[in-house]
């Protein structure tokens, strides 16, 4: 069965340690819930699991999940999709094409989408269309291409538009469209649901609960529920006041971190 397990795991940034240990399992089916307040070191713990940053010390252990060539993977991010704070579209492209980007980079897609292209000659639109109910809910979790991907996120029609002319919520709910048109078994979420209305809200949760119910895992970093009773928690607590952060502390490399973090 996947499982990702993380040991003895410091998180941080630079040479600086910002929270962990962390000793916690997550195996398929699970939703692994990151609590804390600001500050606290949730976005570094999600960026670590991303493979954007190094860990301190510690280990992510995997097992039980294959990367897109069939072998075990070794690394979390190559079975991973991750949406951060920020989007990881480009404003002046269309959604389309920053989904069609995102589709031929995160792989395993692009074969599924030539497939069902290649049906669709032999299969009714009607048939292909049946993957979305009327309300635009997902009769089961599959790649899907951007179209579709963007209809099952409530922005049906939205291909053409540049990223940058969409309102804060559309943009949230277009990359959060990238989780389907390519299949990566975790989902690692930084505040998924920021920005979205209450159906939107809704709506995401339903496709989190599809994705577990298909054996995915999903970390996601959230003040909101997201349907999520059963998921486990790990709550972060505030580095302790007056920790050594001061003058002597190593200091944080920023080009290196920006070289590693890039545009995400
Ligand atoms: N690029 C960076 N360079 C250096 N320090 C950083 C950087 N980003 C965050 N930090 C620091 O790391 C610590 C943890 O930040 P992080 O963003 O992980 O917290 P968080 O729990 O996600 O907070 P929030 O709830 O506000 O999103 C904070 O002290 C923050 O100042």
């Amino acid at each position: 069965m996947a499982r990702l397990t993380l040991s003895a795991l410091v998180v941080g940034r630079g040479a600086t340690a910002v929270a962990g240990p962390f000793e916690i399992a997550v195996s398929a089916g699970e939703a692994l819930v990151v609590t804390g307040p600001n500050g606290a070191g949730k976005s570094t713990l999600l960026r670590t699991l991303a493979g954007l940053l190094p860990p301190i010390s510690g280990t992510v252990r995997l097992e039980g999940l294959a990367a897109s060539d069939g072998e075990p993977a070794a690394r979390l991010a190559d079975v991973a999709h991750y949406v951060g704070h920020r989007h990881g579209m480009k404003s002046q492209i269309t959604v389309g094409e920053n989904l069609r980007f995102w589709a031929r980079y995160l792989g395993g897609a692009a074969k599924e989408i030539a497939r069902r292209a290649g049906d669709a000659a032999d299969r009714s639109l009607g048939d292909r269309a049946s993957s979305l109910s009327q309300d635009g809910r997902l009769s089961q979790l599959t790649v899907l291409p951007p179209a579709e991907a963007l209809a099952a996120v409530g922005l049906p029609g939205l291909d053409a538009i540049p990223f940058g002319y969409l309102s804060a919520g559309q943009q949230r709910r277009a990359s959060l469209a990238r989780l389907l048109v390519a299949h990566r078994p975790v989902w690692i979420l930084d505040e998924p649901t920021s920005a979205l209305d209450v159906a939107s809200q809704a709506r995401f949760a339903d496709l989190v609960a599809r994705h577990l119910g298909s054996g995915g895992i999903v970390v996601a970093a959230t003040h909101h529920p997201l349907g999520l009773e059963s998921a486990k928690t790990l709550h972060i607590t505030p580095p302790r006041a007056g920790r050594d952060d001061g003058p002597g502390a190593p200091a944080i490399d920023d080009a290196a971190l920006a070289e590693a973090e890039g545009w995400l």
